[in-house]
This record gives structure tokens, sequence and C-alpha cells, in this order.
């Protein structure tokens, strides 16, 4: 075997160089060196004048996984996007939804079109959980007269040229990498899409013109290992427990800097586990759910000497209330042409139900509702990211946006549990 065969790997074997043998093979190696990176360098090139989707692309990134964006413009697909984002109702706001497909995405979007919005989806369909949930989501968004574009938020591409079809009012930004411990396995993603993503969405809201007041999810996670409950927006939120977390503070610091420099309007919305029909497949509710009709144990965290691990639940509708209400009370962005006139708005608030409730009542009001008794593995809180218990303070929202949670865990968990039956039955299965 020669040396062109069996590459040098470690220092040690680059010794060999000064063999002989090597000088006399090195004039052929490297024509056949030049002539093998010629071939790459013209395949590169074709590959990227010939072989890019004509309407903007993603950038390449390996973190992410099965990322489609379909073609997108054209004098329909415009005429589509401008029916989906027309105003219906006096006073009405045209609004920018980005993660439509996902679970706060699908009802935001359907609640702002019934009142008469214009709302138009912005989705990358990813397969952090089954796609075939997010498609049904589009389906029912699409009966009610909402588009979704399927593309991405790191395209400024196509985020420019939305803007051009449609002078959005409003973005309700829902696109991001969710979920505390998938954090581990992926981190790019989050990396990706909550971070320069919104940087990304950020840069063509802050040049626009007339530019958008925009609402975005954060997480009630940035509190992190903070003790002090329930937790108010003027806690300390400087020790997140997981990338997840770290990469929503990272939002709010950013969203400050877009704020300050460009007089964008901004308004950060901590959401607390949020449930409900059309749900995420991620969450413990809904694969807790799943696991104990299959008859499957589940394993349910407990902190150290068996300490409760208990989570304040936020039902999806109270939640919708609240985006609406923070799109409602969004004051003007300030800026144009990528100058701020005047201070803008910046807000962030707490959006969960007030009252945590421990992990192993959730386990005993799935098995009631779903008259199955759960097979109980009792595992110590993983270090993954998990904090032991949330508990939001919810009075700075009351005040200014409205906020006020109406719904139980018990209430709730019938609504998802009705949705969950009805939705599995019919061949269709639980996966993610
Ligand atoms: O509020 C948020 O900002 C976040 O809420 C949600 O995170 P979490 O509150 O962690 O929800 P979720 O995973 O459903 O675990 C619920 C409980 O079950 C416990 N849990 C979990 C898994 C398991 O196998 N066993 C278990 O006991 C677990 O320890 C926890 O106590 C969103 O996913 C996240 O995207 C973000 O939006």
């Amino acid at each position: 075997m020669s040396l062109l065969d069996d590459p040098p790997s470690t220092p040690g074997k680059f010794k060999m160089e000064k063999s002989p043998y090597f000088h006399r093979v090195r004039w052929h190696s490297s024509l056949a060196k030049l002539t093998f990176w010629s071939f790459v360098f013209l395949g590169l090139i074709f590959i990227f004048f010939f072989r890019s989707p004509p309407s903007g692309s993603l950038p390449s990134d390996p973190s992410r996984r099965s990322l489609r964006t379909s073609g997108w413009g054209g004098s329909a697909w415009e005429k589509r996007v401008r029916s989906s984002a027309k105003v219906r109702s006096r006073n009405g706001i045209s609004v920018l939804v980005t993660g439509a497909a996902g679970f706060v995405g699908t009802h935001v979007s359907a609640a702002l079109k019934r009142r008469g919005d214009g709302v138009l989806g912005l989705d990358n369909f990813n397969d952090y959980y089954d796609p075939s949930l997010k498609r049904a989501r589009q389906a029912l968004l699409e009966r009610t007269g909402v588009y979704i574009v399927e593309g991405d938020i790191n395209d400024s591409a196509l985020l420019k040229k939305l803007f051009e079809v449609v002078a959005f009012t409003h973005v309700m930004h829902l696109a991001a990498q969710a979920g505390v411990r998938y954090a581990m396995e992926n981190p790019g993603s989050y990396v990706h899409s909550n971070i320069a993503g919104f940087v990304n969405l950020l840069e063509v809201c802050k040049s626009v013109n007339p530019q958008p007041a925009i609402v975005w999810a954060s997480s009630s996670s940035v509190y992190g290992l903070n003790t002090k409950v329930p937790f108010s927006e003027r806690d300390r939120t400087d020790q997140p427990a997981s990338l997840y977390a770290a990469t929503k503070k990272a939002g709010e610091e950013i969203a400050h800097t877009y704020n300050h420099i460009y007089g964008l309007s901004l308004t950060g919305l901590r959401f607390f586990t949020v449930y409900g029909p059309w749900g995420r497949p991620d969450m413990a509710y809904f694969f807790f759910t799943r696991d104990i009709l299959k008859g499957k144990s589940i394993s349910i965290f407990e902190a150290a000497n068996h300490g409760t691990v208990a989570r304040d639940f936020t039902y999806i509708d109270d939640i919708v209330r609240g985006c609406l209400g923070a799109l409602d009370t969004a004051e003007k962005s300030t800026g144009s042409g990528g100058k701020k006139r005047r201070p803008a708005q910046l807000r962030v608030f707490n959006l969960g139900n007030t009252s945590p409730v421990p992990v192993t009542e959730l386990v005993s009001i799935l098995e009631r509702l779903l008259k199955v008794k759960a097979k109980r593995n009792i595992m110590k809180l993983p270090r993954n990211g998990d904090v032991q218990f949330t508990h939001a303070n919810i009075s700075l929202a009351q005040r200014e946006i409205g906020y006020k949670p109406t719904t139980d865990l018990q209430t709730g968990l019938k609504k998802f549990v009705r949705w969950y039956l009805n939705y599995y039955s019919g061949g269709k299965k639980a996966s993610g």
C-alpha cells in the first residue's frame, strides 16, 4: 500500500515525508491532485449556478433536519399572499406569523383570521416532530383562508419579498427551535433558528418602510436556576439551565439592541409550558398520553430527596388571548430606512397560569381522562436542561395587555384528550 493510499492521520506519521520514495511519487501526485481539485471546483460552479433554486435559497446548515423550501414568487403566488394578508375588518392589522404551522402559530393565526385581521403564515415544516401534524394544521388554516408560505426565517430574499408584496403592520414571530432537552442533541438547530433566524428577521424588519411592530415568543426557561417564586419579569435571567433557554435569553438581548438602534417596537412573551389540542408531540403531556394508551411505561422526573417537579402549565386559548393582547397594545416602530426617529416600545411579559401543578398530578389527571392506569417509572431529574419548577407572576401582563388565564389543567387536558383521541383515531399514528 502506498503512502497516498494511506494518508497520514497523526503527526507521528508525517515523519514518513522524509522517505525518498515519497519524493519520487510527489510530482505525479501533484498532477493528480491538480486534476482532482479542478474537477471539484468545476463541479461546485455547476451546482452553484445551475442547481440552486431560482427563488432564494437556504444557507447550508448540517444541523437542520429535512428542511425544504418550495418555490416562491410569480404573480399567482403574490396574489395568494396578498389575499391571505388582506385585512377584512375595520381597524384590523396585517400580520406575518412565522412558525404558523407550529402549535401556537396555528392557533394564533386562526384567531387573528377569525376577527378579520390579515394573516400570512411562514413555516419551514422541519421534521423536529412529525411533519404530518404540521401539514394537518396547515390544512386547517387553509380552510380558514390563511396561506402558509413554505420557507425559512433565515431566507432574507424571501422575507424581503414578503414585505414587498404586503406592508405588514405586525410580525408575530413564533418560528423557533423548541424543546429543552433536545438542545443537547442538536445545539446547532437552536443557534440556527433562535439566534441567526431571529437576527435575520429583525434585519429585514428594521429596513422596511413602514417597520412592523414585532411580538415574539421568548420562554419561561429564561428564569433558569432562579429560585425566587413566582417568577417576575424583574427577576434575574442570567442563569439559563439549557442551551434552549440561553438562546431565548439571547433573543431578549438581541431585541433590546434592535429596539435601541433601529426603533423597532418589540414585545417578548415568556410562555410557560403551553399545552392543548394540536399540541407538540415532543412535550410530556402529549407523549405521556400516547404512551399511557399504548401501555408503555412513562418516566416521571423527581428532584433530589424526592422533591416535586412542577410546571405552570398554560392552556393554549389563554396564550392566544395573551398574544392578541400583545399585538393590540403594541405601539408602532419608530424608525425608517434603518434609522430610529425616537425611542420605541420594548416589553417583556410572562404568560403563565399562576398555578404550578406537579408532574405526578398531570399524570393522574391523564389517567382519569384516558381511563388507563399509567406505568410510572420515577426517575431522577436528568441534568439536561430541565428545571425543577416554574411559576409565573402575571400581574404585569394583566395590567398592560389585559392577560387573564381562565383554564385550569383538568379542563385544558380534557380538551386536549378529546382532540387527541379524535385526531389519532382513523389511522393516524402519534409519533415524534
Ligand atoms: O415553558 C417553557 O418555556 C418551555 O415549556 C416546555 O418545556 P417543559 O416545561 O420542560 O415541558 P415538557 O418537556 O413538556 O415537560 C413538562 C414537565 O414534565 C417533566 N418530564 C418531561 C419528560 C419526561 O419524560 N418526564 C418528565 O417528568 C419535565 O421535567 C417537566 O417538569 C417546552 O417544551 C419548551 O419548548 C418551552 O417552551
